[in-house]
């Protein structure tokens, strides 16, 4: 099995090298020995293989981020000024699979509008379809054959639901005025606003979908690939060119997190072609490592430069969560709450087969924008014109997705005064075209040397993403309100408004009574959220834009200046996704196959 820890000796040169094992790396390196298994093909993956029972579990997805877990790369902005000084961290996938391997599972895709609007041939909706139908066997119902049912990712409910909970939302979204539907995936149902019953990137039996597992191993393990390699538990540090600015090779290191002793740098040759394609936070890095980025960036990190391009590590985007937890009148049955505030031994639930092994606590997918005008007029005159001049005229485009979650995520420590048989649910809200951007650049030749990182969140000139926290805050409180299980707030999860405010918090004992009015907020709650907002904002962790195609790479993903180089991974996209972004990665992984094996003539 070509499965290594250590480059074998005889392995100097192959004919591509992908570097990053990720979601959409995977995909390239199976795709591509598919077509021609004469091709050596060498993927350098900085994390271990994805063996991990945190993994296989879609339950325990939490534990892959908790700080020290060896699964993902913790990426540290500096202190950002605009988020009340603070130091966000944005964690990414770091195991063979990348964010495949220690994602959420959450199955959405793309508006048809976001392919659209690019304007880049080759990735409008129609174009990329496809691609989305080819990498799913998709279980739900395909209303109009938009979806795949012979691809490696299984697409399911997988092994467990919380039906009284996502009954709850459905039932509160639709009578608000919002549609639901059992597909707002299709690119096209009700414009893909309202809510759905969740699908996860988890097999019928409870298996976690990721692209190691559903691309790679099987290729690995069948024996009829032999010239597929995988060397893991390595950095790529740069790429080398020829005077013609052709790659060459590329330069690596064991990465010490899993290697005690010194590792000295090796090289190994591409005949071929070289693919980056370590993620929107790790592929920018290699880029400027190898002398291709700004000028001025390149300078002060005193690296030569070889082609400069000054949208490498640029436009960083991310969506921005805020996540609001309330009391509930959940059985333990109906909640993760067990597992996350440490009631019960994982490896019980194990033992038992317990079916919420194949859950992921999400169990609706909900894509909103505001159903009356006053709700943009309220927001103010910026918002209205932004709203005018970028949504208003496309009906697909929501202002943010909310994500009920049947689990307290937060510290244990923020509930344990209830109780130890108090169960939670959790509603998560993030902005899907966020107006703020941020960057990422290398400070030195090194590859440890921290990076100069920064999320930019909330940092548009006219405070347009508050304003969407703003609307996303109070619209998933009023549905959280109505659902008869709500028995109030969490108040340190919530802005703290004062006693004397409509909007304080409340802790119930029963649901509330008769017809639930809306609450009316001042001016000064508006405030207290927009602190609130700025305190607790986070990542998404769906980074994305930092290579963006027109800017770095062509649409055919070729870094621009260079022969023999490409990218593929989130970080090539033009614009922003109202979705969850594993679907766009992999999409990336198939699409940047297709481009490849058509170029190389493959499989002819
Ligand atoms: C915690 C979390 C939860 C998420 N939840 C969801 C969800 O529920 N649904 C959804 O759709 N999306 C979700 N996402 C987002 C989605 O998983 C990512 O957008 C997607 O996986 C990114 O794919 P990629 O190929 O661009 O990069 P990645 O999958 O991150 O791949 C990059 C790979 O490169 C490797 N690498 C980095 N630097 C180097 C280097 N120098 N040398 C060698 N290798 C390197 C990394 O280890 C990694 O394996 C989540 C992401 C995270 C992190």
């Amino acid at each position: 099995m070509g499965l290594y820890k250590e480059l074998p000796e005889s392995l100097t040169e192959v004919d591509i090298i992908i570097a990053g094992g990720g979601t959409a790396g995977c995909i390239v390196a199976a795709r591509l020995t598919d077509a021609d298994p004469s091709l050596s093909i060498l993927v350098i993956e900085r994390g271990s293989n994805n063996d991990l029972p945190t993994i296989a579990y879609p339950l325990f997805f939490m534990q892959n981020i908790v700080p020290g877990s060896k699964a993902s790369i913790f990426y540290q902005t500096a202190p950002e000024e605009q988020l009340d000084g603070r130091e966000i961290i944005v964690p990414a996938g770091g195991v063979l699979g990348g964010g495949s391997s220690i994602n959420l599972m959450m199955y959405t895709r793309a508006q048809r509008s976001d392919f659209d609007g690019w304007g880049v041939p080759g990735w409008s909706a129609d174009e990329m379809l496809p691609y989305l139908k080819k990498l799913e066997t998709y279980h739900g119902v395909d209303h109009n054959g938009t979806h795949g049912h012979d691809g490696p990712i299984n697409v399911s409910t997988g092994t467990f639901t919380s039906t009284r909970f996502q009954n709850e939302f459905l039932s509160v979204v639709e009578e608000t005025g919002w549609p639901t539907s059992d597909d707002l995936q299709n690119l096209d149902s009700s414009n893909g606003i309202g809510a759905q019953p969740a699908l996860r990137y988890v097999s019928p039996d409870g298996a976690r979908q990721d692209t190691a597992n559903r691309y790679l191993h099987p290729r690995l393990q069948s024996g009829t690939n032999p010239n597929l390699h995988v060397l893991l538990e390595t950095s790529v540090i740069r790429v080398l060119f020829d005077d013609n600015k052709r790659v060459r090779a590329v330069e690596f290191t064991r990465n010490p997190l899993y290697h005690d002793t010194h590792s000295p740098t090796q090289t190994v040759k591409a005949r071929k072609m070289i693919v980056i394609s370590s993620g929107a936070l790790g592929t920018p890095p290699i880029l400027e490592r190898s002398g291709i980025g700004s000028p001025e960036v390149l300078s002060r990190a005193k690296v030569e430069v070889v082609v400069p391009l000054p949208g490498v590590g640029a436009e960083y985007e991310d969506h921005q969560l805020c996540v609001y937890p309330y009391h509930s009148s959940l059985s333990p049955s109906e909640t993760a709450d067990s597992v996350a505030l440490g009631r019960v031994d994982p490896a019980t639930l194990i033992q038992n087969n317990d079916p919420t092994l194949g859950w992921n606590t999400m169990d609706v997918t909900c894509k909103l924008r505001p159903l009356a005008d006053k709700d943009i007029t309220d927001l103010g005159p910026a918002f209205e014109a932004a709203w005018n001049n970028d949504f208003a005229n496309t009906p697909d485009k929501p202002l943010g997705m909310i994500a009920p979650v049947a689990v307290f995520p937060n510290n244990p420590d923020l509930v344990s005064e209830f109780g130890p048989d108090k169960q939670y649910f959790s509603i998560s809200c993030f902005t899907v075209h966020p107006y703020s951007r941020g960057h990422i650049h290398i400070t030195s030749p090194e590859l440890t040397s921290p990076p100069d990182f920064k999320t930019g969140f909330l940092t548009d000139k006219n405070n347009l993403d508050i304003k969407m926290h703003i609307w996303l805050y109070k619209t998933q409180r009023e549905i959280a309100r109505r659902m008869p299980l709500y028995r109030g707030e969490v108040t340190p999860c919530h802005p703290p408004f004062p006693p004397s405010s409509k909007a304080s918090a409340v802790h119930l004992n029963q649901l509330l009574n008769g017809k639930v009015n809306n609450i009316s907020y001042t001016p000064q709650d508006d405030a207290i959220i927009e602190q609130h907002i700025r305190q607790n904002v986070s990542t998404t962790w769906h980074s994305l834009g930092t290579c963006k195609i027109g800017s770095v790479v062509d649409e055919n993903l070729n870094v621009y200046g260079t022969a023999g180089l490409k990218i593929a991974d989130l970080s090539v996209l033009p614009g922003n996704v109202a979705a969850n972004t594993n679907n766009m990665a992999m999409a990336v992984g198939e699409k940047a196959a297709g481009v490849i094996i058509g170029e190389l003539g493959l499989g002819l």
